[in-house]
């Protein structure tokens, strides 16, 4: 209990280092002020010796001073352009609502800066390859944040599943379960527009996590149902195109059937008691089974559960690496601003995720909306002049 309160505490409360002297720390400009922005990059920063939060933009100036002046960070910039002009900038973070990845993320390149790009992607598995592509172009170094990948807990929970400690996989079931009223009627994750959707918000990392963990990419999308959102009342252009849950079955080459559930806000038991949020790895092979609780955030709480049939059951917890970088209170995003430096420093990261992990993950996800009648997100309008 106490190295749980203390590793709360010191995720929330990292502490500050002295920055490198030489080589010259990258500085990182942020493009919106985005909620996401301290827990997935700002808290992360302060530990890490080679990165300097510098610059920030907003739609409007005042929001961007606001929010410099609370994270204290030098520049506030007044549109996401102004913040590329900035030559000083090396790397940018774009957490801008899905369907914005795209555009400023292709800018940013343009511009010459390295790139941490919100997940998902983009809307679409094009646009992902295309932002992957320039980068290749530009020699510059482009990320998808599915942070969750760069823990130490989910490469053991990969390593026992390749080890062939559970037999042959059979079945892989992931389910991401908020509860209603995390997000508002205003949210952007229930904006067609803004490419919204349960799928795409957190149906990415169900994806991700089941592609990961069997190294394979599904061969079909065998049924997917969505419930759409509706929002509290409904105005005369509402369109039921967005989903707060969707439930999909994937077929996988050798038999192996995978399922996802992910859901934005599920319904209070009575309309009254709230439901637990769940968000869970199963793994069932032909030996035994391993269930991870809560794969995305594993530096605040995690288990993985490993039971063999007939045999032993053992839970293991992995909150630091036996081998390599990282404190037990690293969250995910500060073990993927580690990666993220070493790429971009030429030095070889502990785990990198690549561009077709990036492009399949999102072509499976508009294959999933394709099933589900919802269609895929909206395309970007926006005409890359210099690709
Ligand atoms: N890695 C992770 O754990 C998480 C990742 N995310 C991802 O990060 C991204 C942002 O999520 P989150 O921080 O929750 O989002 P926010 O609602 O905070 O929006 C992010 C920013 O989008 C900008 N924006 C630009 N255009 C619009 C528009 N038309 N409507 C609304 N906002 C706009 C706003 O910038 P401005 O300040 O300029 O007004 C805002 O600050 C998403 O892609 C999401 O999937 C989100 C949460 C967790
Ligand atoms: O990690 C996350 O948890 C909550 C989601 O809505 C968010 O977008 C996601 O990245």
């Amino acid at each position: 209990m106490a190295s749980l309160v203390k590793r709360l505490y010191t995720v929330a409360n990292p502490p500050s280092v002295p920055k490198s002297t030489g080589p010259k720390p990258l500085l990182f400009g942020i493009l919106g002020a985005a909620a996401i922005a301290p827990a997935a990059l700002i808290l992360p920063a302060r530990s890490h010796p080679d990165v300097i939060i510098y610059a920030v933009a907003a739609r409007s100036k005042a929001k961007a001073e606001s929010f410099a002046k609370k994270h204290g960070i030098e520049k506030a910039y007044e549109g996401y352009q102004a913040l590329l002009d900035d030559p000083d900038v090396d790397v940018v973070y774009n957490p801008l609502p899905n369907a914005l990845h795209y555009e400023w993320t292709m800018k940013a390149l343009a511009a010459g800066k390295h790139v941490l790009n919100e997940k998902p992607s983009a809307d679409t598995a094009e646009e992902t390859q295309r932002m992957f592509e320039f980068a290749e172009k530009k020699g510059l170094v482009l990320l998808d944040a599915y942070h969750y990948r760069f823990h130490p807990a989910l490469k053991r929970a990969k390593a026992i599943i390749d080890s062939g400690e559970l037999g042959v996989v059979k079945n892989v079931d992931v389910k991401m379960i908020l509860t209603k009223g995390m997000f508002g009627d205003g949210d952007i994750r229930y904006d067609y527009a803004l490419g919204g959707g349960a799928l795409m918000d957190l149906g990415c990392y169900a994806m991700n996590c089941i592609r990961y963990m069997t190294s394979l990419n599904p061969t079909s999308v065998v049924a997917a149902t969505p419930v759409a959102y509706e929002p509290a009342s409904v105005p005369a252009s509402y369109v039921k195109n967005v989903d707060r849950r969707m439930e999909a079955t994937l077929g996988f080459p050798n038999d192996i059937t995978a399922t996802i559930a992910c859901d934005l806000g599920v319904p209070h038991n009575f309309g009254l008691i709230p439901k637990i949020p769940k968000i869970t790895l199963l793994v069932e092979g032909e030996l035994g089974s391993l269930e991870m609780f809560n794969f995305v955030m594993p530096t605040l709480y995690h288990s993985i559960t490993v039971k063999i049939k007939g045999g032993h059951t053992r839970v293991e917890k992995i909150y630091k690496g036996t081998e390599g970088k990282g404190e037990a209170w690293w969250s995910t995003y500060r073990f993927q601003l580690e990666a993220l430096v070493d790429r971009i420093r030429e030095r070889e990261p502990e785990m990198w995720l690549e561009k077709q992990d990036s492009v399949d993950n999102m072509e499976w996800i508009e294959k999933v909306y394709e099933k589900s009648g919802l269609g895929s997100r909206p395309k970007s309008t926006y005409n890359a002049p210099f690709e």
